[in-house]
């Protein structure tokens, strides 16, 4: 059974840019701790080991302190930075420390800093409600073992103290890597997928390792890969890219790995290729599945010794670039096709990092509609335009086949023509190139475009949207309005005649009375 604690957690909180349309919106405020307890971490004859938990919410601290006692451990709990490191002065430190980012006083980083400075062998567990990357990068580049994002599942907490006990007893103390440039963090998403994503950003760009980004067209991979030269101690660094499949074959290698003058006809002068550019950076290699077979050859030679000729030169040149790739074909299967090399593939592919289709995560559309509303409005010096809830709804319900840049798209064009400071659905149709709905004028006509048994698609698309804005029992609200519906369009068929209705619907007719509830007349 998996037991998991849920508390205030910052969801996409509507802003400037969105109405929500939902009364009953707040914050989740329980816990709760019924479960099968893990087995115990250590044996009885072992000492077992001491933990820290710094957080200032003591609901999270009587969780977490809760189920690592009831694993075996001794467990000691502190509501700020200050009581742990006195704590720490008087009697030396834990064997494993969870400490939250956001407290008063010190914040779990700052913690994190004296106690690597002080202590850099004791493994340290951040925990953060905020899982962005300047968030999960800030944490592993303090030197933190392991991120923890909130809420998280007690049993997972408890089997990663154990994971982490057991690796800091055998391995050193890991180096704090060098601070890299403070920068704003364009990506955007809170679902479970991205932050999974956010975490694996924030570890990988502090370790030299290559990188293959994937996802569909427009989920943002080139963002990944500038976040993780953003966040890496390459970042004073230049980043450098190239789209393989928008420079033509025969220009390819010389793009890459540069040319002498007179190399070829039209080459006057020496060119640098942007493995050169690149040096001591991040070099991004975007649509790297459209790469011609000869030239896949000569970049494994290249990733291999890290060394190559200019095209035409006799210079050899020695670089140290970071290579992240990029891709939105199935490699392997190129690979099973004879198109792309196995061994290429192998070496690019050390990491891989998947992004998803913004229709898996259409949760965190109300968020980027509103990023790009506000960035869009700022450009053309206006204020931002809202999105009312149906204009959310329908925005929630598309499938965005281009992802986050349709999307981003989208919102640029509402910004530009939409009339009005409030979208409304029938825009957001236009936009998309759907035909357009209006609630007044298409009632009752016989050819109304909207599709009578697309009901359950929109009721879709409502729930998720509400769901998406935080409001909490929605069933009721649904179901309320189901029964309005039902009622209104009954009455109105049998012209205000109650039993009649009654029975055209099969309800009995008090409970038709009661669901049409106090205020209305009698037929
Ligand atoms: N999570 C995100 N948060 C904010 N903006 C995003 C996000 N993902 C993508 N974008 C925006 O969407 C657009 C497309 O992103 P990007 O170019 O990184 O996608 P891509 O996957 O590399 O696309 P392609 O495969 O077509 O090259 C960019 O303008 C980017 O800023």
């Amino acid at each position: 059974m998996v037991r998991s604690y849920h508390f205030a957690e910052p969801s996409p909180q509507p802003g400037p840019g969105l109405s929500t349309g939902c009364e009953g919106a707040h914050r989740r405020a329980s816990h709760s701790l019924a479960g099968t307890p893990p087995r115990r971490a250590r044996r009885a004859t072992l000492k077992p080991a001491t933990i820290w938990v710094v957080d200032d919410d003591r609901s999270v601290r009587f969780v977490l302190v809760t189920a690592l006692r009831e694993a075996g451990y001794r467990v000691e709990d502190f509501g700020n930075a200050a009581e742990a490191l006195t704590a720490l002065d008087e009697r030396g430190p834990p064997d494993l420390l969870f400490t939250d980012v956001r407290m008063p006083g010190d914040g779990g980083l700052v913690l994190l800093d004296k106690l690597k400075a002080n202590v850099p062998q004791l493994p340290v567990v951040v925990m953060s409600a905020y899982t962005d990357i300047a968030s999960t990068a800030g944490a592993f580049r303090g030197g933190a073992h392991e991120f923890l994002s909130k809420p998280f599942d007690l049993d997972e907490a408890v089997a990663l103290a154990a994971r982490t006990l057991a690796a800091s007893a055998t391995a050193d103390a890991p180096e704090p890597a060098p601070p890299a440039a403070a920068a704003s963090d364009a990506l955007i998403g809170d679902t479970a997928a991205m932050r999974t994503l956010f975490r694996a950003i924030g570890r990988l760009a502090q370790a030299p390792l290559s990188v293959l980004v994937t996802g569909e067209t427009g989920t943002g991979k080139e963002l990944v890969a500038r976040a993780l030269h953003r966040e890496s101690p390459r970042a004073a660094q230049p980043f450098v890219a190239l789209n393989t499949a928008a420079i033509p074959a025969e220009l390819l290698e010389s793009e890459l790995f540069g040319h002498e003058a007179g190399a070829f006809t039209g080459a006057q002068r020496r060119h640098l290729g942007r493995f050169e550019q690149a040096n001591g950076g991040t070099l991004f290699l975007d649509e790297i599945g459209d790469m011609p077979l000869p030239l896949q050859t000569r970049l494994l030679r290249v990733l291999a010794e890290g060394e190559f000729f200019r095209v035409g030169g006799r210079e050899l040149i020695r670089v140290d670039v970071r290579v992240v790739a990029a891709t939105h074909q199935d490699l392997e299967a190129l690979v099973a096709d004879g198109r792309f090399r196995a061994d290429l593939l192998h070496r690019l592919d050390v990491v891989r990092l998947r992004l998803p289709p913004l229709r898996e995560r259409r949760e965190d559309v109300p968020q980027l509609a509103q990023r790009f509303l506000a960035a869009a409005a700022a450009k053309f010096q206006a204020p931002a335009k809202r999105l009312g809830t149906p204009a959310l709804e329908r925005l929630l319900a598309h499938d965005w086949p281009g992802n986050v840049r349709e999307l981003e798209n989208l919102c640029w064009r509402l910004a530009a023509l939409a009339p009005g400071d409030s979208i409304g659905r029938a825009e957001i149709d236009e936009a998309l190139g759907a035909p357009t709905h209006n609630r007044d004028t298409d009632a009752g006509r016989p050819d109304a475009p909207r599709d009578e048994g697309d009901w359950d698609i929109q009721l879709a698309a409502w729930a998720r949207a509400q769901l998406a804005l935080g409001c909490d029992a929605i069933h009721a609200q649904a179901r309320a309005r189901f029964d309005r519906a039902l009622l209104e369009a009954a009455l109105e068929h049998t012209g205000g005649r109650r039993a009649e209705a009654a029975a055209r619907l099969g309800l009995g007719r008090n409970t038709l009375t009661r669901k049409l509830g106090p205020g209305r007349h009698r037929s």
